[in-house]
């Protein structure tokens, strides 16, 4: 275009080291140059095209994936990438496909539930891409209440096999990413039944495809479930529908970690606890919320760049009109979603700190914090997806018009995005887990055992229970320390109370039902209790870089005194606050928003994205908004011919007959 930058006053603004901030983003200098030099050589690929996708049809879209996939792997191959470059190598090609769950699901429940002797059969073929899996767990009729699936797996002690069958159509496994044309492997999941009895769901591997002509196996119906939500989108995956129909696997293809069936048909169970079946899930659920701040911040990416290009009113003797992103309305929608990315990307690093942790415990057949792992990847899953879909749709509603259009990328980005919010567990029902676990913490305070971890605030209930905050100014809310209280006594309150009124049922069950709505909002405020924790804490680390640190410092309140601002009802109605602190938190937060305001360009610049991953005319580094967008408007295929397709059919005769019309 005209290779000037149009940002380049707003990026002079900026009152910190932009280099330094992306080494923070990115988690460290390594980590910033593997994705710098990966997200480049990605970008300047012409085989990673993919401006083209929402004009696809299903088919071709479809084959486009599959070449992108091999191309990556050649690429993989040729380029000697290691684990973490080929890994951002998928994610800088930016196409949902069959090796996302390959990599992501497959492989990690072999290493997770499989034996010794199962992960060194099954993982070199699997790391060599000479098998691909899919991870086969959701059925037609349950995806949620996973005990109640309905796929079976019968012992036939005679031929020392299993017999894996899909007894109802409800049974049909539906969904399972990269099911429905590609596997030739899938970890599923069914009912094991030894001598008749039932010991509930485990995994098994088993073969689906030929290795020679892809076809199915005997007894096996496979397909791809039909088109999803959006154009192009999540499309690109081919998720599957499956039968079986007593179809044979050796004994040996059971996941036999967990528990294990002997030759004489013996069922046999470890030290290891059962919920390690569930292993998998928290392994993905962990990478989810990492993944939410790349999506989130994307989508703020592109919402901040376009504000600040964006003019409209306000010219005053012909002089420019107002750039939109210094609207205070704007600045409200924005920031906090800006500060919500940098949230959630310290709150995935914790997290994944945290499943290291507990991986390395689990080997040495410590399971004490298996519970706190599943409450926290559970919740902060499901709070950091839910803001990030509503995120990025509010991104698109801050671009105005432009936003709608498939060239700004954010309509596909929302419809890749959204499904983030049921897959992996329902949100709502990941929350009822949280909540769970909450109610036993709170069950458990006068026993005298300690809580620890995320719930150690609850160890100073007493003081949680009645303390009143002492912000007396404004700025007073910029102290972690009133932060911290006003958020932990909410948490607590709101926990104590739901604990409180589910004594008032004799079946607590019932009791757990009936109030489930309020036990939701305790548990969301719990997680955003750990969210705002960590940011803290990431305060407390040794941050370079001239003016950071004083970012992130900015962010983390806006973060903090916006969630304060809209859950006003839920600290006000605990008592934490006053009315009167909570009107002083909304002006703290209006002075933040002018603090950032300068350097929200040099914020975003600091994911460090390239155009091509940004896949957006309104987020373009240089800020060239319109003619960009004019140019590509005529590379639309409506615009290949003046007069379009259907004149002569349709558009003609309407109009000869309205003129015969008009002429009698
Ligand atoms: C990229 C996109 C690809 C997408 C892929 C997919 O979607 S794949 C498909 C993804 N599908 C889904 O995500 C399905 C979502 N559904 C589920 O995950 C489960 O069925 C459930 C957790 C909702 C309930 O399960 P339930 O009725 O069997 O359980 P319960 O409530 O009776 O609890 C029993 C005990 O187990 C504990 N515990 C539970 N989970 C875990 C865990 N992961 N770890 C450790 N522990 C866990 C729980 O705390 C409780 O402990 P307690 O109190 O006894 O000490
Ligand atoms: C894009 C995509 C990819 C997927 N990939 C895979 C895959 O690779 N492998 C795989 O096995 N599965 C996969 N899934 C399936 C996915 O994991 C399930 O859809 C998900 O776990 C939700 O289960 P469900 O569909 O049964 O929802 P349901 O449980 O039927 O939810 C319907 C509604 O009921 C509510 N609800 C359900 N239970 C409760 C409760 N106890 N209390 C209160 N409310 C409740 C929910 O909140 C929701 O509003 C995928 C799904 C999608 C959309």
């Amino acid at each position: 275009m005209d290779g000037i930058d149009h940002l380049a006053d707003e990026r002079n603004k900026a009152q910190f080291d932009v280099d330094a901030m992306k080494i923070v983003w990115a988690g460290s200098r390594h980590a910033f140059e593997v994705s710098d030099r990966i997200s480049k050589l990605v970008a300047a690929d012409p085989g990673f095209r993919k401006d083209n996708r929402p004009m696809l049809g299903r088919n071709e879209l479809f084959k486009n994936t599959l070449r992108k996939a091999a191309y990556a792997w050649k690429r993989i191959i040729e380029l000697h990438l290691s684990e973490e470059e080929a890994a951002k190598l998928r994610f800088y090609v930016d196409e949902p496909a069959y090796t996302d769950l390959h990599w992501g699901m497959f492989v990690p429940a072999i290493k997770g539930q499989g034996t010794e002797e199962q992960q060194q059969k099954w993982l070199p073929l699997a790391y060599k891409m000479q098998i691909i899996g899919c991870y086969g767990q959701t059925e037609l009729g349950h995806g949620s209440n996973v005990q109640g699936l309905e796929t079976t797996a019968t012992f036939d002690p005679q031929t020392d096999e299993f017999v894996i069958h899909s007894p109802t159509l409800t049974s049909s496994k539906w969904w399972p990413g990269g099911l429905g044309k590609v596997s030739t492997h899938g970890v599923i999941y069914a009912r094991l039944i030894t001598d008749g009895r039932d010991h509930g769901v485990h995994g098994f591997i088993v073969q689906l495809r030929s290795l020679e002509d892809h076809s199915p196996l005997p007894g096996i119906t496979v397909g791809d479930i039909g088109m999803k939500f959006g154009n192009g989108a999540y499309n690109t995956m081919d998720n599957g529908v499956l039968r079986f129909d007593h179809v044979r696997i050796p004994r040996d293809q059971m996941l036999m970690r967990v528990s294990q069936v002997t030759r004489e048909g013996k069922y046999m169970q470890s030290d290891v606890p059962r919920q390690l079946v569930y292993g998998t899930m928290v392994y993905v659920r962990q990478t989810i919320v990492a993944d939410a701040s790349c999506a989130l911040s994307r989508a703020v990416c592109i919402a901040t760049r376009y504000s600040a290009v964006r003019r409209q009113f306000g010219s005053q003797d012909g002089g420019p009109e107002s750039q939109v992103i210094d609207y205070k309305t704007q600045q409200n929608r924005l920031f906090p979603l800006l500060a919500s990315a940098y949230a959630f990307r310290f709150v995935g690093e914790w997290l994944k700190w945290l499943y290291t942790d507990v991986t390395q415990r689990l080997q040495t057949n410590d399971f004490s914090t298996l519970p706190e792992a599943h409450a926290c990847t559970a919740g902060l899953k499901s709070v950091t997806t839910t803001a990030t879909a509503d995120g990025i749709e509010e991104c698109r509603k801050l671009c105005g018009g432009h936003g709608y259009l498939c060239t700004s990328g954010l309509p596909e980005l929302f419809a890749v995005y959204v499904p983030a919010c049921t897959y992996e567990g329902d949100n709502i029902v990941l929350l009822l887990q949280v909540a769970r676990f909450l109610m036993k913490t709170v069950s458990q305070l006068g026993s005298g055992k300690k809580p620890v971890g995320t719930t150690s605030y609850m160890g100073q209930i007493e003081h949680l229970m009645q303390c009143r905050s002492n912000v007396q100014r404004a700025e007073d809310w910029l102290k972690p320390s009133a932060i911290l209280e006003a958020f932990e006594s909410r948490a607590a309150r709101m926990s104590v109370a739901c604990a409180q009124n589910l004594t008032k049922f004799t079946n607590p069950e019932e009791g757990f039902a009936e109030l489930s709505a309020d036990l939701v909002e305790a548990a969301v405020a719990h997680c955003q209790l750990i969210i705002v924790s960590k940011f803290i804490e990431k305060l407390l680390q040794d941050i370079p870089g001239k003016g950071v640190r004083e970012q992130l410092e900015a962010l983390c309140n806006i973060y903090a005194l916006f969630l304060l601002h809209k859950h006003q009802g839920d600290f006000l109605s605990t008592g934490c606050i006053t009315a009167k602190q909570a009107s002083l938190a909304n002006d703290q937060l209006r002075s933040l928003y002018s603090q950032v305001r300068p350097n929200a360009i040099a914020l975003v610049d600091a994911f460090n994205y390239t155009d091509h991953f940004l896949g957006s005319i309104l987020g373009c580094y240089d800020g060239n908004v319109y003619p960009k967008l004019y140019e590509a408007a005529w590379k639309d295929p409506l615009n290949d011919s003046v007069v379009p397709e259907g004149y002569h059919e349709y558009i003609r005769p309407l109009l000869k007959q309205n003129l015969r019309t008009a002429r009698l």
